[in-house]
């Protein structure tokens, strides 16, 4: 089944007409991927309960004789389990960590077995708002609504699938940061260590403020359909793609884009008279790029739940929770990040059961940072992995 979009977005990147995401729909694996899936029904945070999941993942490396070196790597909101290797079948870009995952490599595949799921709720390989319900027909508006707990444990399904019963590490940027710490407190028996970052304890007002455009844009585009756009051969692209131009700009550092693109037309164009700065060419490829692979019901759908992660939910509040954090945590931040400031990351640490586990990273790039200084990151992997407690 081809995802064939209706319309091409605004702007002179607009994505091609027949998308490669309805390729990934179930029963189509993409390359690289091996599924698990869930033993029952998953009774999620809501009272609701999710039937027939899966999840998607693809692993590194190879477990011990103990199976207690399984590290557990979770992407950010538009990432998947492609965590490393070359694009290729199934994989538009390479590995979103690829200079942190291989032989000799922080994420030393000589020494650990490397998993990364893709999450519930998204559109690569896991059960999300485009895989079939129990009835066939895909869930489209009728998926559950999630929490980022709800995801969590989901994901013991892997670990259990793996014969893990415990990680040695959970590691993750932005919502993978978000679903470290949840990990780490929902399933708290099965961490060892984690590394958190980029992300708050609690999603703010400000993030859910920036959010709030994001989910307006897609659900206000004539091809939402209420979410049942799945299977009509329309969807909700050009929402999608004005959710990733508001998205990107919160990514990225001020200084950045104006160091890099200044006042400068992009070739050819004259704005003012229809034609466009550099800058907003850049974000009009962000903007297809992203409606090229991802389904705009998952974005709905995590960043709802994101807008829900709140580590002190029914746990006595944040600071209360992040005590049951292992005392092998380490919590990092972007310097340049004005999405999630480096003072929430000092924030979670300054409540973790063990002090001075707080570092920065040094990136111009702001909250992409996590994702771009992968030479700092491998240093606090490494640091978090050799720590012999
Ligand atoms: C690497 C992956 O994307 S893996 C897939 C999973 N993705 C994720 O987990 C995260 C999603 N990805 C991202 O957030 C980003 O792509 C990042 C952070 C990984 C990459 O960021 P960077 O390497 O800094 O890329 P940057 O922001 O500079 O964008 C480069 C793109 O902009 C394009 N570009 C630059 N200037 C312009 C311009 N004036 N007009 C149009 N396009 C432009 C480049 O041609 C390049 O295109 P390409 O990506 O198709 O090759
Ligand atoms: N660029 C990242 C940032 C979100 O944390 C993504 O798209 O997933």
């Amino acid at each position: 089944m081809t995802f064939t979009p209706g319309r091409p977005a605004p702007g002179r990147d607009g994505p091609p007409r027949e998308g490669p995401f309805g390729g990934r729909r179930e029963g189509d694996p993409p390359g690289g991927r091996r599924w698990v899936r869930l033993p029952a029904p998953l009774e999620l945070e809501s009272g609701r309960a999710l039937p027939g999941a899966r999840i998607a993942y693809q692993t590194w490396g190879r477990p011990n004789a103990r199976r207690d070196n399984a590290v557990l790597v979770l992407h950010a909101l538009t990432g998947d389990s492609h965590a490393a290797g070359p694009a290729g079948p199934g994989h538009p870009d390479p590995g979103w960590w690829d200079g942190l995952v291989g032989p000799g490599r922080p994420l030393d595949t000589d020494r650990f077995l490397v998993v990364a799921p893709n999450v519930l709720g998204g559109c690569q390989g896991s059960t999300g708002p485009s895989s079939p319900a129990p009835d066939r027909r895909p869930w489209g508006g009728r998926f559950p609504g999630l929490t980022l707990r709800d995801t969590v444990r989901a994901e013991a399904a892997v670990a259990d699938a793996l014969g893990v019963e415990r990680w040695a590490a959970v590691v993750g940027g932005s919502m993978g940061g978000m679903r470290a710490l949840e990990w780490a407190l929902t399933l708290p028996d099965r961490v060892d260590r984690a590394l958190v970052l980029a992300c708050p304890a609690a999603t703010t007002a400000w993030q859910i403020a920036w959010a709030a455009p994001q989910l307006h844009a897609v659900r206000s585009d004539p091809d939402w359909f209420g979410g049942d756009y799945h299977g009509t051969g329309r969807a909700p692209v050009d929402g999608l793609g004005v959710a990733r131009r508001i998205a990107h700009v919160t990514y990225r550092g001020a200084a950045e884009l104006d160091d890099r693109f200044g006042r400068r037309p992009q070739d050819g164009e004259e704005p003012g008279r229809g034609g466009r700065y550099a800058v907003e060419s850049y974000l009009d490829h962000q903007a297809w790029k992203l409606a090229r692979r991802f389904d705009p019901a998952s974005y709905v759908v995590l960043t709802e739940a994101m807008n829900g992660h709140d580590v002190g939910r029914g746990r006595g509040g944040a600071a209360r929770a992040l005590k049951g954090m292992p005392a092998r945590t380490l919590v990092a931040g972007v310097d340049t990040d004005h999405l999630y400031p480096l003072a929430q990351q000092e924030e979670i640490a300054r409540h973790l059961p063990v002090p001075g586990r707080a570092r920065v990273i040094s990136s111009p790039y702001g909250h992409d940072g996590f994702l771009l200084a992968q030479e700092q990151v491998g240093d606090l992997l490494r640091e978090l992995l050799d720590d012999a407690g």
